[in-house]
């Protein structure tokens, strides 16, 4: 499982933002995904993670080339993705398919289970072979052979997904990108969703990425986590590695979100809300992007954009000036001054006054 099957080379979406009676004069750009390189091994699930807003279904929208990169590579399976041209592109997108977060939506509700499998495999000439591809495709999802000739409406929202997971796979690609693949789904149906996708994935040498606003949906089935804000990855780590030891403050605050099963663990478990919104991507803090929202941010956060470095042999990526200080206790978190949070703020000196009023203990790395 070392091979890799998707390589994405500081990759960048800015959509422009577009002013006058006409729209004809940009304005300014939503810096959507703004430099980020990743890796993602043939057989895993590379999980990434990151509040609303902050890049990551238009990250793997810009992989697929269903929304146009602005810059950067994208290599899959040794082919430069970004050097293909109309049809070829077209044909290459079999391999790579996409599962959406709300099957209703995403599922033409006009349309039959069999026109809306078959769909696909019509625009890729597999059409003529379609008969027994679909009844097997709907076998490997858990459906019967008799939902082809039924709708959308006509199956609970669990199996709707089914559906979509199907019309996915009917196609045999290797990768698949699945945007927050159960979060439209009620928690008992979750699971058997994700289990779903894990069998697959045994069964067919698939590889994910999975895309999830919170960890913990992602932190069973991933391999590899890579977590997002503000258009950049800012730590990246095997999972296990991740939930251990978390480096990123941002990651530390999704974590502390999620709550562990365990009485006498989650008693000491960290707690770190975060203050404020996501600040506009159109509109990014100087420096670290978290920094407006980072309980250990000084100066120099202001100033100069943490890279995504390797921080030990782990292979653990964090992009954080003072990772080592933090997880060693020699840096701090600031005081509390909830009355002064202003997350909007964006210079240096508004930093202190912005920082997050919410820990109640001190950071125990
Ligand atoms: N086509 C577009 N034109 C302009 N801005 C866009 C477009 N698509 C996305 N954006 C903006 O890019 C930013 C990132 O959006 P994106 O949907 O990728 O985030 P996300 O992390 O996947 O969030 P969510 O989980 O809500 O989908 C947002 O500010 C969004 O408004």
């Amino acid at each position: 499982m070392t091979e890799a099957l998707v390589e994405i080379d500081d990759l960048k979406v800015h959509f422009p933002i577009k002013s006058g009676l006409l729209f004809d004069r940009t304005v300014g750009y939503v810096y959507a995904v703004d430099g980020v390189s990743l890796t993602i091994k043939r057989g895993e699930t590379y999980g990434l993670v990151g509040e609303s807003g902050c890049g990551k279904s238009t990250l793997g929208r810009g992989l697929l080339r269903l929304v146009e990169p602005t810059s950067g590579g994208i290599t899959f399976d040794g082919t430069d993705v970004r050097a293909l041209k109309g049809e070829q592109m077209r044909q290459f997108r079999r391999r790579m398919q996409m599962v959406f977060q709300d099957p209703m939506s995403s599922l033409d509700p006009r349309q039959s289970v069999e026109s809306l499998l078959v769909e696909g495999l019509k625009a890729h000439g597999l059409g003529a072979s379609a008969g027994e591809r679909l009844r097997s495709t709907l076998d490997s999802v858990g459906l019967p052979a008799s939902a082809l000739t039924k709708y959308p409406h006509e199956f609970s929202g669990g199996q709707r997904q089914r559906i979509g997971i199907a019309r996915a796979l009917v196609l045999g690609p290797d990768l698949i990108v699945a945007d927050e693949p159960v979060s439209a789904l009620d928690v008992s149906i979750q699971a058997q969703v994700v289990n779903l996708l894990g069998d697959l994935q045994d069964q067919l040498g698939l590889t994910y990425l999975v895309i999830a606003h919170d960890l913990a949906v992602i932190r069973h089935i991933s391999d590899t986590i890579g977590v997002m804000y503000l258009g950049a990855l800012v730590e990246e780590a095997e999972a296990g590695q991740l939930y251990e030891r978390p480096l990123h403050p941002y990651t530390r605050a999704l974590l502390s979100a999620v709550p562990i099963p365990d009485p006498q663990v989650e008693d000491r478990r960290e707690r770190m809300l975060l203050a404020g919104d996501l600040p506009s991507p159109a509109n990014p803090p100087s420096g670290c992007r978290f920094r407006t929202r980072c309980p250990w941010s000084q100066p120099r956060c202001a100033e100069e954009r943490p890279a995504l470095r390797v921080f030990d042999d782990s292979g653990q990526r964090v992009a954080c000036h003072f990772a080592e200080e933090i997880l060693s206790g020699s840096l701090l978190p600031h005081e509390v001054r909830p009355e002064l949070v202003r997350p909007d703020a964006d210079t240096a000196a508004g930093v202190e006054a912005e920082l997050i009023p919410t820990r109640n203990d001190i950071p125990t790395p």
